[in-house]
């Protein structure tokens, strides 16, 4: 018997930064309620899924190693959800993901969110499933806080656990060097430590969003860098004090100011364009704080696909025997 096999798809999806983080208290479901700005950057993962009689997962790409492959890699764990959701058996999802890594592996860029995120686009369409992006969102907020603003991309206003989104006017593009730390910092880790913290003594808070979204809507980095913040930065470098070292090089450096991307510990830094962001890059190479450097822009899109050959197109499907 001859049956149709649909092509492979995949789906490229971008890390994030948060220009502002605001935690609040945390909530009776241990979450905390935010205000953030998420940004996309051009850093990516690559999500590709195919059809496949034996389910499983394959890591390539920059801390492979350290990527689960079996069912706790939150993009299996989307393949579940969304098979769940419809009318597929979660147990025999009759896929295989192949993970491309360029977003560092626990570093505060929500790498397996955007994974998780790549998964239900590529899938929407593999299965044909036609969901719309609100629909998509939803079932992202399932999976974590930061999955909805991977499908999303751009720059958003999250808030609740992060999962609502507003999308935020930022015409002009942001240039970033980003530094990423030998080690990752686990996220729960961070709020526990931002929450002891805060028993203890009285940590500064950033302040309200309003001027920040001025300064996107204006396109001045300048503006921008005066105020970025981040109220987990204080618990990452609690966590890891040798961020502290890194964030001065940054600066010194010739960026406008740096930050710690999320939980962490990957720091980002602001730079005036992208010729400065690579001078940056350089110097802060030399200086031996971190594992590697690299330059990235933002905002750029969320989660979309950039190979598609489906079986309805005039192109010839693979066929199995
Ligand atoms: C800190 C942030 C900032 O964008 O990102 P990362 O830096 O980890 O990428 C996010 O809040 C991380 O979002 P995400 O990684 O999706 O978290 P989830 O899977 O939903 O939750 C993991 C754990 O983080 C804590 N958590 C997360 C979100 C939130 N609003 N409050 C929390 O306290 C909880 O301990 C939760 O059990
Ligand atoms: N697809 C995935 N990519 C990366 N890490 C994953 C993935 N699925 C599960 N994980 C686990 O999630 C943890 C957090 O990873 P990641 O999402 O990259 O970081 P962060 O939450 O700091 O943004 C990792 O330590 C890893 O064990």
């Amino acid at each position: 018997m001859l049956s149709v096999v649909p092509t492979p798809i995949t789906v490229r999806v971008p890390a994030k930064v948060n220009l502002h983080l605001s935690v609040g208290d945390p909530r009776p479901d241990g979450y905390h309620e935010l205000v953030t700005i998420f940004q996309a950057l051009s850093m990516t993962d690559e999500v590709t899924v195919l059809v496949a009689e034996e389910p499983g997962i394959d890591v390539h790409g920059d801390g492979a190693d350290s990527v689960p492959t079996g069912p706790s890699n939150l993009a299996w764990k989307a393949v579940q959800l969304l098979a769940e959701h419809s009318g597929r058996d979660p147990e025999e999802p009759g896929v295989r993901l192949s993970i491309n890594k360029g977003i560092p592996v626990a570093g505060g860029m929500a790498g397996g969110s955007a994974d998780a995120a790549a998964a239900l686009l590529a899938l929407n369409h593999l299965w044909r499933l036609e969901l719309g992006r609100d629909e998509l969102s939803e079932i992202a907020g399932r999976l974590g806080s930061d999955v909805p603003f991977s499908l999303q991309g751009g720059t958003a206003l999250g808030t609740g656990r992060g999962e609502r989104l507003v999308p935020v006017l930022a015409r002009h593009t942001f240039h970033w060097v980003i530094a990423l730390d030998r080690r990752g910092l686990g996220t729960p880790g961070v709020y526990t430590e931002l929450d002891r913290l805060r028993a203890e003594s009285k940590p500064n808070r950033v302040g309200e969003v309003e001027p920040l979204l001025e300064a996107l809507a204006t396109g001045d980095p300048r503006q921008l860098a005066l105020l970025l913040g981040n109220d987990l930065q204080a618990a990452a470098v609690s966590l890891r004090p040798g961020l502290r070292r890194t964030l001065r090089a940054g600066v010194q450096a010739g960026a406008l100011a740096g930050i710690v991307s999320g939980s962490g510990p990957t720091c980002a830094f602001l730079c005036t364009d992208a010729d400065a962001a690579v001078r940056v890059a350089a110097e802060l190479s030399g200086a031996g704080v971190c594992r590697t450097v690299r330059v990235a822009h933002g905002p750029v899109p969320g989660a979309r696909i950039v190979s598609e050959d489906r079986a309805d197109r005039p192109t010839p499907p693979q066929v199995h025997a």
